[in-house]
C-alpha cells in the first residue's frame, strides 16, 4: 500500500478521539438493531407491555422473551447516550457541516424512534405503522455510518493519494515474452502432476468454498429440510464446474497482464506452462461438464449457469474489469447469481428469498474486494487495471468499503424480514458483522497492507458465517420457508 511507508499507526489525537467515539456509536447502533430485530422476530415485544421499565409476566415461558426485551431496553440506553455523547461533541467540536448536521439528524430520529418504541410496548404493535420501528432504526444506522465514513475521510485521509506511476515488476516480461517458467521437473509422473495441478489451479479453486455456501444457502431457504442429496450434489457440482470453467476463461483472457502483475506472474497460462489452445478446450469441458450437471437439475439452473459462466468470463473479465472503475460492483453480480442458481434448483424459479441472498452478495462483494485491491493496488496500476485505490485513491476505497458494509449490513436485516430466519442467524450477524464493521473502522487508523488483509478475511468470515447460519436455520431450526 502507498500509505505503509508513512508514520502509521497515526497518534490519537483529540480529533481521532471524536472518529472513535463515532465508530463505537455506529457499532452500538448496529447492535441495538439486531437485537431490536430479534426482538421483533421472536415477538419478546410481547412479554413486555409497560414502558420505559419491563414487568415479570405471570407466564414462565415468556421468561426468555423477557431477557430479549430487557436487554433492548438496556442496549437503547447505552446507545441512546452515545448518540448523545456524539451529537454534543459534533456540535462543540471541529466537525465537518455535513458530518455535524448527519448527526443532529440521526440524533433527533433516535429521540422519535423511542417515542415509538413506547408507543408499541403500551399500545401494542397493531397501534403503529408496520415496519415504522425497524425502518427508522436502519435510516439511523445509515446516517451515522455515512458521518463516520466522511469523518473518517477527513480525519484519516489524504487528498490525493491515486497511483500515477507504479513500480515496474523486476521480472516483468521482455518484449512480451512471458517470464522464465521454473524449470519442468524430469521425471514424467513429476511433470505430470505439475501439470493436472496447473489445470486444477485455474479453476480457482479457493473461490469454491464461499460461492458453494452461497448456492447452498439459495437451496436451504427454498427447501427447508425436505433438501434432497441428489439437489445438493447436482447444485454443487454444476456450481464448481461452472467456476471452474470461468475461471479457467479467465486466465486465458488475462493471460499477457498476468505476467505484469506479482500475484499472478506465475499462473500457468502466463509461464505458458500450458497452452491457450488445450485451456481453452479445458474451459469448455468444464462448461459442457456443468450444463449437463444442472439440466438433471431443471433448464433454469442451467440458464443462470450459463449466464454465471459468460459474465464473469466475457462481461467482468474483458468489459468491465479493465475499462471501469465499478468494475467490482457490477462484477458483484455473478458471484451473486450461485444464490439465484440454488434457490432455482429446487422451485425452478426466481424468488424473492433468493433475490435478496443474491443482494447480500451483490452488496457485499465491493467490501470484500477493496480491501484486496488497496493491497495489491501496485500490482492493479502495474496491470492497467482501473481498481478503485489506483484511480480513486486509498482514502475514497477505505470510504467506500465502510458505504458498502453498511449497505450489506442492512441488506441482512432485509433477508431476515422476508424470510423465517431467527436468533441464530441474527446472533451470527451481529457477531461477524460487528467484527467485519471493526475492521474497517480499523483500516481507517491502521493503514498497512495487513490491515487490509485482516478486513479482507473478517469479510470472508462474515459472509461464512452468514452462510452456514443460514444453512443450519434454514435445515436444522425452523424448516421450510416456503
Ligand atoms: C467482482 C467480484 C470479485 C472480485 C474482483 C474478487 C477478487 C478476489 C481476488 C483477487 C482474490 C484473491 C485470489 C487469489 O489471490 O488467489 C479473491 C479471493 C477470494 N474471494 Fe473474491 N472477488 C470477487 C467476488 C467474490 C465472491 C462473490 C465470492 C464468494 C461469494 C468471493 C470469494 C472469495 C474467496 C473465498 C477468496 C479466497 C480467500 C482466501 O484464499 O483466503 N469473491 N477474490
Ligand atoms: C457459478 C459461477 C460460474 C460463478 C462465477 C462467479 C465468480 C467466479 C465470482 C467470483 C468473482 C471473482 C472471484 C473474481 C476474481 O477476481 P479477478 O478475476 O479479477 O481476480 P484475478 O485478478 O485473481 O484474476
Amino acid at each position: 500500500m502507498a500509505t505503509t511507508s508513512s508514520s502509521f499507526p497515526r497518534p490519537i489525537g483529540s480529533r481521532q478521539r471524536f472518529s472513535a467515539l463515532l465508530a463505537a456509536t455506529a457499532l452500538g447502533v448496529y447492535l441495538l438493531l439486531i437485537i431490536g430485530a430479534t426482538t421483533s422476530l421472536t415477538n419478546a415485544a410481547a412479554a413486555c407491555s409497560t414502558w420505559p421499565t419491563c414487568h415479570a409476566p405471570a407466564d414462565p415461558l415468556s421468561q426468555t422473551e423477557l431477557v430479549i426485551a430487557w436487554g433492548h431496553r438496556l442496549a437503547a440506553v447505552i446507545v441512546g447516550l452515545l448518540v448523545a455523547a456524539t451529537a454534543v461533541t459534533a456540535v462543540l467540536g471541529d466537525v465537518s457541516s455535513r458530518v455535524r448536521w448527519t448527526i443532529l439528524a440521526a440524533a433527533a430520529l433516535y429521540v422519535i424512534q423511542v417515542g415509538v418504541g413506547a408507543a408499541t410496548a403500551i399500545f401494542g404493535p397493531a397501534a403503529i405503522v408496520p415496519g415504522l420501528h425497524l425502518t427508522l432504526g436502519l435510516v439511523i444506522f445509515t446516517g451515522i455510518v455515512l458521518a463516520l465514513a466522511w469523518d473518517l475521510e477527513l480525519a484519516t485521509g489524504e487528498a490525493n493519494d491515486t497511483i500515477d506511476q507504479p513500480e515496474p515488476l523486476e521480472s516483468t516480461a521482455v518484449d512480451g515474452e512471458a517470464p522464465a517458467a521454473r524449470p519442468l521437473p524430469t521425471g514424467r509422473l513429476a511433470r505430470a502432476r505439475l501439470t493436472a495441478f496447473a489445470y486444477f489451479k485455474m479453476m480457482k479453486p479457493r473461490l469454491m468454498w464461499l460461492l458453494c455456501l452461497v448456492a447452498a444457502a439459495g437451496m436451504a431457504l427454498a427447501a427447508g429440510p425436505s433438501l434432497t442429496v441428489s439437489t445438493i450434489v447436482a447444485t454443487l457440482g454444476g456450481g464448481v464446474l461452472a467456476i471452474g470453467a470461468s475461471g479457467t476463461f479467465n486466465h486465458v483472457l488475462e493471460r499477457d497482464v498476468d505476467q505484469q502483475m506479482s500475484r499472478t506472474a506465475d499462473r500457468p497460462l502466463a509461464t505458458e506452462l500450458i497452452p491457450v489452445r488445450n485451456a481453452m478446450a479445458f474451459g469448455v469441458l468444464l462448461t459442457i461438464a456443468s450444463l449437463a450437471t444442472f439440466l438433471t437439475i431443471n433448464r433454469l439452473a442451467a440458464a443462470l449457469g450459463l449466464a454465471a459462466i459468460v459474465f464473469y468470463s466475457v462481461v467482468y473479465t474483458l468489459v468491465l474489469k479493465p475499462n471501469t472503475v465499478q468494475n467490482t460492483v457490477i462484477g458483484g453480480a455473478a458471484g451473486a447469481l450461485p444464490a439465484l442458481i440454488g434457490w432455482a434448483a429446487v422451485t425452478n424459479e426466481i424468488g424473492w428469498p433468493g433475490l435478496a441472498l443474491a443482494g447480500v452478495i451483490f452488496l457485499w462483494t465491493p467490501a470484500h474486494f477493496y480491501n484486496l485491491a488497496l493491497a495489491y493496488q501496485d500490482d492493479y496500476a502495474r496491470g492497467g487495471f482501473p481498481m478503485m485505490p489506483v484511480v480513486r485513491g486509498e482514502t475514497e476505497t477505505r470510504k467506500h468499503i465502510l458505504y458498502y458494509i453498511a449497505a450489506t449490513l442492512i441488506s441482512t436485516v432485509a433477508l431476515a424480514w422476508i424470510t423465517d430466519l431467527g436468533a441464530l442467524y441474527a446472533a451470527t450477524v451481529a457477531v461477524f458483522g460487528g467484527i467485519f464493521l471493526w475492521a474497517a473502522i480499523v483500516l481507517h487508523f491502521e493503514q498497512t497492507e495487513s490491515a487490509a488483509f485482516r478486513a479482507f478475511h473478517a469479510s470472508n468470515a462474515f459472509l461464512g458465517a452468514v452462510l452456514v447460519a443460514i444453512l443450519v436455520d434454514a435445515l436444522v431450526l425452523t424448516g421450510a420457508v416456503l
